[in-house]
């Protein structure tokens, strides 16, 4: 069978899924996103922190990736890389991103974007200092989404980052940073087997609030 026939033959949005009362819903769109993510993590979800983070580069190219949400809070939605990675690069030069989560089990897809600021060096050195070693031996090399020659380079490298974490556990990486996205637009799409999904928007007020509107699905 043709690639075409297959994907046309395979299901999507499939249900049954649970009715979103879009009527009653919090003030603040953060409030709305946890019982979401809560509902996700409690539905057993795996992954469910994995997201994909869209930045565009100083030309306006798109990128897009997944990471992982590391926490949300008042300064925003976190996640952590290196600076010198692509996605770092973009960011410095162009510091404006979106989000977009899918919990494919309850039919629901969050997106928002919003300027991105990097966290205070205290932030970035304790989220660096609870990741596992080869995350932090990874990190202190800092060469993500460079060309890999071989992989002897690669192994020695990490190694090398190993030791200098054995010799003095405290060690930082000074590239590594937290960046919270801060939404000005955040959208629950919630999956309607027939179709009639519902989607509602949050968008930020000249007060500092948050209207929210629904969306044609
Ligand atoms: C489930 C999942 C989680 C990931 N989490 C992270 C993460 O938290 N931080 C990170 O830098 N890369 C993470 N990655 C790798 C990124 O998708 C990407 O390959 C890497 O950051 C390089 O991206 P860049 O070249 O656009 O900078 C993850 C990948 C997957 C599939």
């Amino acid at each position: 069978m043709a690639l075409k026939e297959r994907l046309r033959g395979l299901k999507s949005l499939a249900g049954p899924f649970a009715p979103f009362d879009a009527g009653v819903t919090p003030d603040d769109p953060r409030a709305l996103f946890e019982t979401w993510l809560y509902d996700a993590i409690n539905r057993g979800i795996l992954e469910a922190h994995a997201m994909t983070l869209s930045t565009v580069d100083e030309q306006g190219y798109p990128d897009a990736r997944v990471l992982i949400l590391k926490n949300v809070d008042a300064d925003g939605w976190h996640f952590a890389s290196t600076k010198l990675s692509p996605k770092g690069r973009q960011i410095a030069a162009q510091p404006r991103a979106a989000l977009t989560f899918y919990w494919q089990p309850l039919g629901r897809q969050v997106r928002l974007r919003g300027p991105v600021v990097e966290m205070g060096r205290e932030i970035c050195e304790a989220d660096f200092l609870a990741r596992p070693i080869g995350s932090r031996a990874g990190a202190l090399l800092a060469r993500q989404s460079d060309v890999l020659v071989n992989d002897a380079a690669l192994d020695a490298g990490l190694a090398e980052q190993r030791r200098r974490i054995e010799a003095d556990p405290s060690t930082v990486s000074p590239t590594w940073a937290v960046y919270a996205v801060k939404p000005d637009e955040v959208e629950f799409w919630q999956a309607d087997e027939e179709r009639r999904h519902t989607r509602l928007r949050y968008r930020q007020n000249n007060q500092g609030g948050w209207t929210h509107e629904r969306l044609w699905p």
